[in-house]
């Protein structure tokens, strides 16, 4: 047995402080044979225009309206709204069988008018233009909610229901589980240190550089130390910012040139149109200030070993706690010395 620990070679486990969850590392496992499902690579070239796509500018929607003839962003009431404001008010503390009504409204973003371009394949200005929108849209509903979820499933195999692209806004009375939880881990970390984690971390990064992917003078897109899926990626500003509503317009046209360097290099990665669940933490939308709160983004792509190999969070995962094969050191590294250009400019 080798004496001294090497992480890129011995299993163990890595602490998330948001969470405070573990992950178990097992770099040895990347090595073994897959005999096991494989996902069909999305090669398809999609066009401009698809008179049969609900999302699509002058498209009839399930729910009968037409959509206008939208030349930027477009948002709309998401048909099947996973939540809405007709709910009457209704909370039971039983123990073991604690119920509460929630009210809230479920939106969708159309990202462009063009049916076949997602992120990586826009120009700056038109992502930049998503940026705003999330913006707006975060302002609007941080109004009326406490809680305001932007996110986006790229890709049928997120299950993803529709290919135009587009993301949704789920707003919301109560903070969801996770934010919960980050809550309380950042608010006793303020108060053990008295600053802010996720700048300490980003700081502690940036002079590491192991795990980095890509950067601007603002933003870093890094795989975190604790990470889970095997490409994941937290996108992180690197000055102090608590909530979306706070972006000034330079540093909402340097993330969109942020996410334009990230998108690309995860497309790059096995030349397909990567599948990713992405989404933005700030602080929640109450009177507080939130000091120990900064605004970042989470990538969690499914694939794994190539465009039809993907890591499941089943057995184990779901008994014991997240696992994965190669470090996040190893997925950092490979995502870093991609290309920068596109693989359908190439
Ligand atoms: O006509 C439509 C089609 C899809 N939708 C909504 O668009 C959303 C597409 O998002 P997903 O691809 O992430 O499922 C989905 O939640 C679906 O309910 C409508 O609201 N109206």
């Amino acid at each position: 047995m080798q004496s001294t620990f090497n992480p890129s070679d011995h299993p163990h486990r890595r602490r998330n402080p948001m969470l405070g969850e573990w992950v178990l590392v097992s770099p040895h496992r990347a090595k073994r044979p897959w005999q096991g499902q494989s996902e069909a690579p999305d090669l398809v070239e999609r066009p401009a225009y698809d008179d049969k796509c609900y999302l699509c500018a002058g498209n009839k929607r399930i729910s009968g309206d037409i959509n206008p003839s939208y030349t930027g962003t477009f948002v709309f009431q998401n048909d099947f709204a996973a939540l809405n404001e007709q709910v009457p008010e209704y909370e039971d503390s039983d123990p073991l069988f604690a119920t509460v009504a929630e009210r809230g409204c479920s939106r969708v973003i159309c990202f462009s008018p063009d049916h076949g371009k997602t992120l990586p394949e826009m120009n700056r200005d038109d992502i930049a233009a998503v940026v705003d929108c999330w913006q707006s849209q975060t302002r609007e509903l941080g109004e009326q909610y406490q809680w305001v979820q932007v996110f986006e499933n790229k890709g049928s195999v997120m299950g993803c229901s529709n290919p135009h692209p587009h993301g949704q806004i789920w707003a919301q009375h109560s903070l969801p589980t996770q934010v919960a939880r980050k809550q309380q881990n950042f608010s006793e970390y303020w108060a053990a240190h008295g600053r802010n984690m996720l700048l300490d971390y980003v700081e502690r990064e940036l002079s590491s550089g192991e795990r980095i992917v890509c950067r601007n003078s603002d933003w870093v897109a890094l795989v975190p130390y604790w990470a889970a899926w095997p490409f994941e990626v937290l996108l992180l500003p690197r000055f102090t910012v608590s909530r979306m509503t706070e972006l000034s317009e330079a540093a909402r046209i340097s993330l969109a040139d942020a996410i334009q360097q990230l998108t690309i290099r995860y497309d790059n990665l096995f030349n397909t149109s990567f599948p990713y669940s992405m989404g933005w933490h700030g602080a929640p939308y109450d009177a507080s200030d939130h000091p120990e709160w900064q605004l970042h983004a989470h990538f969690f792509p499914p694939l794994l070993r190539s465009a039809t190999v993907r890591k499941f969070m089943v057995g184990y995962e779901m008994l014991a706690e997240a696992q994965r094969d190669i470090t996040p050191e190893q997925a950092a590294q490979r995502l870093r010395d991609l290309p920068a250009v596109h693989y359908k400019q190439q």
